[in-house]
């Protein structure tokens, strides 16, 4: 399980990530939404600390991430795959090599990206990137160079790339961002397909809420840095929605706060 505890990121005198608490279970999808600055990549680059937080902590089965120095550092990071709004293939690479890039990152030793970029994979990893390829409908593409698939697909090759990884936990970051509906469709059903086949926590930032509705089992809301909703889709009513992306800020807690419904059971509004 991944657990978030009073986790804090502030840039200056500005407040990214503000004390965001919250328990994922495993196996658990979840959409992260807000507006433009509300915390979201932050929050992300937090649990694989790229981005370092300024105070709270981020635990697994209970274990300290915070905490984690040099190699099991390094060992975390490559427990956490990401994927970015970019998809970041190198280009004139075929696709098979692209996938199998991903697997580099669970190799130890000075040679380890030397022998990756010599092309030395195993015939077991080779087998294992074309079954991946295969399960996500691209293995007519895997002698192709990046360069000449869509967005869409190479997004879905990014996909591959990080499943090549053997991961605990997918971190997509705008992973749709850049595509057409038909292709964000795509890569979504890819992303929940990496989820339910392998039990992958997914933690996912998205702009549009109705993604994330459709896709995941939980939508977080942030807004100003702050978890303003915590819930399954189900329970993301119009009010809500107007919590996390609305032009009014959240209401002031407290008794002289606007009556509210009550929530349905599983959701919080916190406010
Ligand atoms: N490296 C940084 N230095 C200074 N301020 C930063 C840095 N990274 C993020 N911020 C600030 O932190 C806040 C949250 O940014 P963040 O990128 O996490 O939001 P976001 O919800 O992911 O936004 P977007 O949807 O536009 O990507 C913003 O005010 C942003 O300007």
């Amino acid at each position: 399980m991944l657990e978030l505890q009073g986790l804090t990121r502030r840039f200056g005198t500005v407040t990214a990530v503000d004390a965001v608490s919250l328990a994922v279970p495993d196996g658990q999808m979840v959409g992260i939404v807000g507006r433009s600055g509300a915390g979201k990549s932050t929050l992300l680059r937090m649990v694989n600390r790229l981005t370092e937080p300024s105070a709270g902590r981020v635990l697994w089965d209970g274990r300290d991430i915070t905490a984690l120095r040099g190699r099991a550092l390094r060992d975390w990071r490559a427990d956490c795959a990401m994927i970015f709004q970019q998809f970041n293939l190198v280009q004139r690479l075929d696709v098979l090599t692209n996938v199998l890039i991903g697997r580099l990152n669970r190799r130890r030793g000075p040679l380890a990206g030397l022998t990756g970029l010599l092309g030395l994979f195993t015939a077991e990893e080779r087998a294992r990137a074309l079954g991946l390829l295969d399960r996500f409908g691209l293995a007519e593409a895997a002698l192709q160079r990046a360069e000449t698939l869509s967005g869409g697909q190479q997004q879905r090759v990014a996909i591959c790339r990080a499943l090549m990884q053997e991961p605990k936990v997918i971190l997509a970051d705008e992973p749709i961002a850049s595509l057409d509906p038909a292709n964000a469709e795509a890569v979504m059903q890819a992303l929940r397909q990496a989820n339910r086949e392998q039990g992958l926590t997914v933690l996912c930032n998205l702009h549009q809420i109705e993604v994330a509705r459709a896709h995941c089992d939980r939508i977080l809301g942030l807004r100003q840095g702050r978890v303003v909703f915590d819930g399954p889709p189900a329970a993301l009513d119009a009010e809500r929605e107007e919590a996390i992306f609305g032009d009014t800020a959240p209401a002031a807690p407290g008794p002289s706060g606007p009556a509210r419904a009550p929530a349905p059971p599983g959701a919080a509004l916190v406010r």
